[in-house]
């Protein structure tokens, strides 16, 4: 007898919805973000989910498009506190419906010497509204400096600071779960190091303009890329990936929808059809991850871990001309 085969009948359901959500201006108040993620919590929960997965940034409009120099202006973006006064409604909302959220917000760290620090950052919260973990983003994309011949910026580089939190990986929902967020799952080593770690379903949230200044050759492939990535992760590393995009015209720039939920074995089990507020579910089998886990990619019986150093090298090892 194989000693990993599965044991028939043995299941771990858990329903899951990636909330989706349309453009938010720059002038929308907190208020107003907070009450549209609490009526897209009341669908998922109608749906029968029990744990919710908001995009990156889900409190405000993607500020990173602007170059900012008022310090005050930037602050206007980020969150001191967690739950805040304005955030608060969110958290209550979940714990009476029994129902946990993945929520990605810009966070404000102010250290005890009075420093104060800038994160992309992702929670995940349980269905008591416990604080699992969290998760700051590790590739952060795009520039430093003003770049005025760009339609728009991207200044995630100027904004924040890597995170300094690793990749984790959490007990919770009767599985493993892990964060990352948008860029993040354009990296193989994101998937590989959250399956390192024994994560069943990685939750990550995204704002993708469609047009990429630097190359726009590529922006009708951003859709593509957008899956592609994905669903060789969720495959190459045997979990489920539940991924929701910020999506539609915000303040005059496109985002990228197709919010999705991607099995272990890469096919894409349920997808958003609009680029507005839309929550999709789907009833994810946690036990399906041992079809790769335990056979195609079975790390311990399969890597090769003394031919991948370059991996963790500063350098490529690119042969000399
Ligand atoms: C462009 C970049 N956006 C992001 N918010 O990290 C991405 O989709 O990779």
């Amino acid at each position: 007898m194989i000693a990993s085969a599965p044991t028939p009948g043995v299941r771990r359901p858990l329903t899951v919805a990636a909330a989706q959500l349309g453009p938010i201006a720059r002038t929308d108040s907190r208020a107003a973000t907070v009450a549209r993620l609490v009526a897209l919590l009341r669908e998922a929960a109608g749906r029968g989910a029990t744990l919710v997965v908001f995009p990156e940034l889900a409190l405000t409009t993607f500020f990173p498009r602007w170059y900012i120099e008022d310090p005050a202006d930037l602050d206007a973006f980020f969150e001191a506190e967690m739950p805040g006064p304005e955030t608060r409604p969110l958290f209550d909302a979940a714990s009476d419906l029994g129902v946990g959220f993945y929520l990605g917000y810009a966070e404000l760290v102010t250290a005890p010497d009075g420093a104060r620090h800038r994160f992309n950052t992702a929670i995940l919260v349980d269905p008591s509204g416990r604080l699992v973990g969290t998760y700051r983003k590790i590739h952060l994309p795009g520039h430093v400096e003003h770049e005025p011949w760009r339609a728009f910026q991207h200044l995630e580089k100027r904004y924040f600071e890597p995170g300094n939190l690793g990749f984790g990986a959490w007990r919770a929902f009767g599985g493993v779960m892990g964060m990352a967020l948008c860029n993040d799952r354009r990296w193989p080593e994101t998937f590989r190091v959250l399956g390192l770690k024994g994560v069943e379903m990685a939750l990550l949230g995204y704002n993708t303009p469609i047009h990429y200044p630097p190359v726009p050759e590529h922006d009708h492939l951003q859709g593509f890329h957008n899956h592609l990535c994905m669903q060789a992760g969720a495959y190459q590393n045997g979990m489920w990936v539940v991924a929701t995009a910020k999506a539609g015209r915000e303040e005059g720039c496109d985002l990228l929808g197709q919010s999705c939920i991607i099995a272990p074995t890469g096919e894409i089990v349920a997808m958003a059809s609009t680029v507005a507020d839309e929550v999709i579910t789907a009833t994810c089998d946690l036990e399906r991850t041992r079809e790769i886990k335990d056979h195609i990619f079975k790390f311990d019986l399969h890597r090769q871990i003394a031919e991948y150093g370059p991996i963790t090298a500063q350098r490529g090892a690119v042969p000399p001309d």
